[in-house]
């Protein structure tokens, strides 16, 4: 996507030397655009931890480079198989991360160590074209969603999306998931107008939905994290589409807290609730998303505190609660496939269920 009028992906090897790699420090958004260069394993590890860089999608593409800076070091058995592990251990409930470290292996694992790091690049940058690719058919598919909407509210009518969290070109490497959709009716003349929850306590929807949606010229409102039901109920949401860390075989979908209460007010005010994702954010292996996916619980201070600029420009952290007061931080949710109306997939729209699933990937289903 274009910041002004300059393309960008949300990481990159530099031109010049040909592997450091760069990421935009997401936590420094939308008040700074301030470019990163990672030229070691232990950057990246921390950068993921810290949410420097952050969704399911970008966390997989920049940890298999981490990997790849690794392999520059040490390309030995024993240290590629330490790295991977150091790695994928870095945040828990996406499994993006999992799968591209994963596939990293698959691919580095037979051979030989000299040729480990020309191999890993490789590999890191077919990850990245993928993922551009899937998330630009998610676009696609979605966008089939709004037009449809939109005929149905006739010629001029606004349609109304509701999203949580980021799940933009910044969480993916281009295009976004639940963003690509609505980037792709804006850009073919559709009239849409996009809710944003700013989505405590890390705010990437204040932050980053609001600056991506804001960049591209995109009309939206950004609203408190409780205001989803009271909308819906007065007919001001047509559509909900959010993002996902790790959905399972039965359409169980893990995705930033809050996402289910979402989903509960959709479901009570009969509006549509979508999930867009690429089939790498699909758990194969989990049938139960409430008892099997890994919930990452953070530290309490996200929860006591606020970042953001204060009116001479500086990016501040201040305290919201008394000294005393602990904090719990469940990073996500899960919400279970009955309360999902349907997937939106780089292969097409199918209902939030194993046969669903199984329908648009039968390979996977079946293994
Ligand atoms: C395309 S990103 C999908 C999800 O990763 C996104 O909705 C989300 O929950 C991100 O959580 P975060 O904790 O900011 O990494």
């Amino acid at each position: 996507m274009k910041i002004g009028n300059v393309p960008y992906r949300s990481v990159w090897v530099d031109q010049d030397d040909g592997w450091s790699v760069h990421i935009f420090d997401q936590t420094r958004l939308p008040w700074a655009l301030d470019v990163l260069r990672l030229t070691e394993r232990d950057q990246v590890a921390q950068a993921i931890r810290t949410m420097q860089v952050r969704g399911a999608p970008l966390i997989g593409a920049v940890a298999a480079y981490g990997l790849a800076l690794a392999l520059r070091v040490d390309a030995s058995d024993a240290a590629m198989e330490h790295d991977a592990a150091l790695l994928a251990e870095t945040r828990p409930t996406a499994i993006n991360l999992r799968w591209a470290i994963d596939r990293m292996l698959a691919r580095l694992r037979p051979l030989p160590a000299e040729a480990r790091v020309a191999a890993a690049y490789d590999e890191a940058g077919r990850i990245c074209d993928e993922d551009v690719a899937q998330n630009e058919a998610i676009g696609r598919h979605g966008l089939s969603l709004i037009q449809d909407i939109a005929t149905r509210r006739g010629a001029g009518a606004t349609v109304n999306i509701l999203t949580h969290c980021n799940a933009g070109w910044i969480a993916t490497v281009d295009w976004g998931t639940a963003l690509a959709p609505i980037y792709m009716a804006h850009d073919s003349g559709l009239k849409v107008h996009v809710w944003v929850d700013e989505t405590r306590p890390r705010n990437q929807g204040a932050a980053l939905t609001a600056w991506e949606l804001g960049s591209h010229g995109v009309p939206h409102t950004v609203v408190v994290d409780n205001a989803g039901g009271h909308l819906m109920q007065h007919g001001a949401v047509d559509l909900v589409i959010v993002g996902t860390d790790r959905v399972t075989r039965g359409g169980d979908v893990a995705n930033k807290i809050g996402t289910y209460l979402k989903a509960l007010a959709a479901h009570d005010n009969g509006v549509p609730f979508w999930v867009a994702l690429p089939s790498t954010t699909i758990d194969w292996s989990v049938t139960d998303g409430l008892t099997e996916i890994p919930i990452e619980e953070r530290a309490g201070a996200e929860v006591t505190s606020v970042t953001g600029q204060t009116a001479d420009g500086r990016i501040e952290t201040v305290q919201v609660t008394p000294p005393g007061s602990g904090a719990a931080n469940p990073a996500f949710d899960v919400t279970p496939a009955r309360l999902v109306t349907g997937l939106i997939t780089e292969r097409g729209l199918c209902a939030a269920s194993q046969a669903g699933l199984a329908e648009l990937f039968p390979d996977h289903a079946r293994a």
